[in-house]
Formats: structure tokens, sequence, C-alpha cells
């Protein structure tokens, strides 16, 4: 697989205070990586730096081989803080990030995008007609409308109760398995992580960096009852210090 993200040597500070202290990584093309640390310790930021909102004082991110100075038109984020517009329906929502030339029939396109979160119904909706579980399928609709090359997610489903989580996270895996996208996702929950990702980067506490490194080889859809995923668990809440 081809390399798609490179960050070297990335250190950060606000004001004096320093975050990000030297990390180094890389992801490939159509791989998921996700990222755990303890709270606090600079995981958004480093985010916000891999995806070109934030510059770091010190190192570089390239994407493609390209040397990343702002946020690339490749990516995508999403939040935990939510992007919909609420004066806009579902579908007009997911009309907004297309552009008349690139694309046919904007309508279809959004709500076959609506029908792949299982939103097919709600395409005329507002978001304050929605659920919180559809409502954050219809963010994840409107990031991957765009057919961004690189998703990042930032905590996405941690507003969901537990329940609408594990729902959401089977209909990322559903999604990716027909549109293979690379992605980054930060997390504080260790099993999200290992029932998602390809590979796991633990960071350590402020000044953060990258303290371990576990890559996840079971296929999809996985059990988090199985011992190996068990232990690798155990293995990652050692390196947090739990
Ligand atoms: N724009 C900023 N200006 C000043 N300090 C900042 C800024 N952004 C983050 N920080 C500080 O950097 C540190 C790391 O914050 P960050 O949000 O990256 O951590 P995090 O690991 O994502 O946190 P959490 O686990 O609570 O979500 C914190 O001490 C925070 O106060």
């Amino acid at each position: 697989m081809d390399t798609k993200i490179v960050v070297n040597q990335v250190r950060k500070k606000f004001n004096a205070l320093p975050v990000v202290d030297g990390v180094d990584f890389s992801i490939a093309d159509g791989e998921f990586v996700a990222i755990v640390g303890p709270s606090g310790c600079g995981k958004s930021t480093l985010m916000k730096i891999v995806a070109g909102f934030e510059r770091p004082d010190e190192g570089s991110v390239t994407i493609d081989g390209q040397a990343l100075k702002k946020p690339s038109p490749k990516g995508i984020v999403i939040s935990q803080h939510g992007s919909v517009f609420p004066w806009l329906t579902v579908q007009q929502n997911l009309m907004f990030g297309l552009n008349d030339n690139d694309h046919g029939d904007k309508a279809a396109l959004a709500d076959h995008y609506a029908d792949m979160v299982g939103l097919k119904g709600f395409e005329n909706a507002y978001p304050h007609e929605l659920s919180g579980g559809m409502l954050k399928r219809a963010e994840i609709a409107r990031a991957l409308v765009v057919k961004p090359e690189i998703l990042y997610m930032d905590e996405p489903f941690s507003a969901l109760d537990a329940l609408m989580n594990l729902k959401m996270r089977n209909e990322l895996l559903r999604v990716l398995s027909e549109e293979r996208h690379t992605v980054l996702l930060i997390t504080h929950d260790v099993e999200e992580a290992i029932y998602l990702a390809d590979r796991i980067l633990v960071l350590s506490p402020r000044p953060t960096r990258i303290q371990a490194s576990f890559k996840v080889e079971h296929p999809h859809p996985r059990k988090l009852s199985n011992p190996e995923l068990q232990q690798l668990k155990e293995d990652i809440l050692s390196q947090l210090g739990l």
C-alpha cells in the first residue's frame, strides 16, 4: 500500500506549554489508524495538525508527498461538535459541499448517501427532527458525500448513548467496506479503537509522544470477547497506566 500521510517529528507548544513533543508516524492509503491517549494529552491538537488546521512549531506533515500548509481538500473532519446546518434539510446539508461542475445530479447523490447511512425517507427532515444517532449519521453522510480521501474523526461518537455508539461503529465499517477511505480516529475508548482500527497508536501524557503501537489484524466483524482482542485491550490499558 502507498503511504498517504507522513507525520515527521511534529512539535507544538501553546504559549510556554509543550503539548506535542516529537511525534512521528505514517498512515498507508486506505489504512484505519486510531489514536488513544490520556485525557488532555494533546490528541485533538495532534489531529488538528495532521488535518492542517493547526501549524506545528517544528516538524512536518505530508499528504501524498506534498507538505501540508493548510487544510487539505483531500480530507474532511467529523468531530463530536457536529457540523450540520440546522436551517437546511438532510438533503440540502448533503448537497452543500458539492459543487455544480464536478457532480451530476446533486440531489440524487445526496439521497444515495442518506440511504447509505440509513436515513432513507428523512431527506426532507430538518436536523431538529432527527434523533441524536440519526443526526450523527447525517454528519457522517455529509462527510462521505464529497468522497474525501481522508476522514479525520475526533471522538465522533462520544456524545451518543452506548447502544447508538455500537450501531455507529458498524455503520462506519459498512460504509468503509463499500468505499475505502484513509481514516485517522481519535478516541478515548480503547474498545472502539480495537473494534475499528487496523493499527492503534497509544500516546503518552502531555507533552505527548507515541508510546506504543499495536496492529489489529483480526478480520471484521470483530468480537471483543475474543481472547486475543481482550489481551490487546489489557496491553493498551496497561500502556495507559490502567
Ligand atoms: N488553542 C489552544 N491554546 C492554548 N492551549 C491549548 C489550545 N488547544 C489546546 N490547548 C492545550 O493543550 C493541551 C492538550 O489539549 P487537547 O485538546 O489537544 O488534548 P486532548 O488529548 O484532545 O484532550 P481530551 O482528552 O480532554 O479531549 C491542553 O492542556 C489544552 O489546554
